[in-house]
């Protein structure tokens, strides 16, 4: 049985993470290796590929080609993949001034609720009164993990006040200066707390710094979810705008006969939790972190929240009473809130029907992140069960 038996954080300016372990086999530096070596015969990346991900968001390159073995074999290089990466890739966003002016596919998902939030502007009812300030706290992912149903809970507190629309401040807009950052916050009064959300934050290598430079004590919220269910929830949202890519079953693999499967695949890396985790454990202590699980947040949201009110220091005001579940969505909402005339639940774009995934695949996949869940597991102390769990 292995043990994360070290997590150190002396009081430094730059916080020395050290993880050990007492087997070698589950290391951290083990799972990296085997899935950076460029050499071993098992196959497998350029840690480039992963070291450049804001890079490859921000320009139109492809992915390094990227394959974790599951067996032996060899790599193949396949264009179909790089092709659609080419694509998948692509720049799709732009922000101009105070105003976030998303692509449309991006502003789509990146807040369900942005029409509603648009036609209210990015504030919340409370009028602006006091003062803009730089983020107290930050979910900072992960994609497709249940983040927007996290923060527009959140909203409901009296004492929160977030920004709508995702800023994407620490990873494309970082070159506007913090200035800008603080111009796109609602203003705040004395007591409350600013936040905002950036699901892409948690896979971008420079943001931890980026945030600890703006304020060492910034709390960082992470809702996870099952890597396997969170990254077909991701292809669900790519097939659901770009119908004629190719299946999952086909985007998984560098060579399915192999079981070479395609970690440098965006859908397939976002959820290799423990590597991601450890550039922020470099910078933050981890009792500044909360890991919120987004399954509990679909069958517990008061239980979830109570949680994320006593992380963020706030009174426990968001409770049972302020959701129900739909049953036609599928979800819990939140319910009419006085001064509106319509419940809130979260718009179209979650909550899509996954497509049916070849089993072996899911039993591949999840065969593929066992270890990698376990380390995250020991490094953030807390064990999500998704070995447990029946994928949907
Ligand atoms: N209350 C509620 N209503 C609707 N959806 C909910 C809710 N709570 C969590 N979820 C799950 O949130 C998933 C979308 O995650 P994100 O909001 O992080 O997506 S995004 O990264 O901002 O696009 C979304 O994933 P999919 O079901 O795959 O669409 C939902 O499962």
């Amino acid at each position: 049985m292995s043990c994360y038996n070290t997590l150190q954080f002396p009081l430094q300016d730059n916080y020395l993470y050290q993880a050990r372990l007492v087997t070698e086999e589950t290391t951290l530096g083990a799972l990296r290796k085997k899935l950076y070596s460029a050499t071993s015969s098992q196959g497998y990346f350029s840690e480039n590929a992963v070291e450049s991900t804001t890079e490859q968001t921000r320009t139109a390159g492809y992915a390094v080609s990227v394959a974790v073995i599951e067996g032996t074999g060899t790599l193949q290089s396949e264009e179909r993949t790089k092709v659609w990466f080419k694509t998948q890739l692509a720049p799709t966003e732009m922000i101009t001034g105070r105003n976030v002016v998303f692509e449309r596919e991006q502003h789509q998902e990146s807040s369900t609720t942005d029409d509603e939030l648009n036609r209210r502007g990015d504030s919340t009812s409370t009028p602006e009164y006091g003062e803009k300030k730089l983020p107290h706290a930050i979910i900072i992912g992960v994609k497709k993990g249940g983040t927007r149903a996290l923060l527009e809970a959140l909203r409901v507190h009296p004492d929160v006040r977030a920004v709508g629309v995702e800023p994407h401040f620490f990873d494309r807009n970082y070159e506007k200066g913090f200035a800008w950052y603080r111009d796109l916050m609602p203003s705040t009064l004395e007591g409350q707390i600013t936040m905002e959300k950036t699901p892409s934050y948690f896979v971008t290598n420079e943001a931890p710094r980026r945030i600890h430079s703006m304020a060492r004590d910034t709390k960082l919220i992470v809702v996870v979810r099952n890597p396997v269910t969170r990254a077909i929830s991701d292809y669900t949202q790519t097939l659901s705008k770009k119908p004629e890519i190719p299946s999952f079953e086909v985007l998984a693999f560098k060579n399915r006969t192999l079981g070479l499967i395609d970690a440098s695949w965006s859908a397939l890396r976002i959820g290799i939790y423990a590597l991601h985790l450890e550039t922020w454990l470099q910078y933050f202590p981890l009792s500044q972190m909360l890991f919120v699980s987004g399954e509990r947040l679909i069958i517990d949201p008061a239980g979830e929240m109570a949680k994320v009110q006593d992380f963020l220091g706030l009174k426990r005001i968001v409770t049972d009473k302020h959701f129900y579940f739909n049953k036609t969505k599928g979800f819990p909402c939140l319910k009419k809130p006085e001064d509106s005339s319509a419940p809130r639940c979260l718009g179209k774009s979650k909550g899509r029907t996954h497509p049916k995934i070849d089993p072996d695949v899911i039993h591949r996949l999840r065969k593929f992140y066992k270890p990698f869940n376990m380390m995250f597991y020991q490094m953030s102390g807390e064990d999500f069960q998704w070995e447990q769990e029946e994928i949907r």
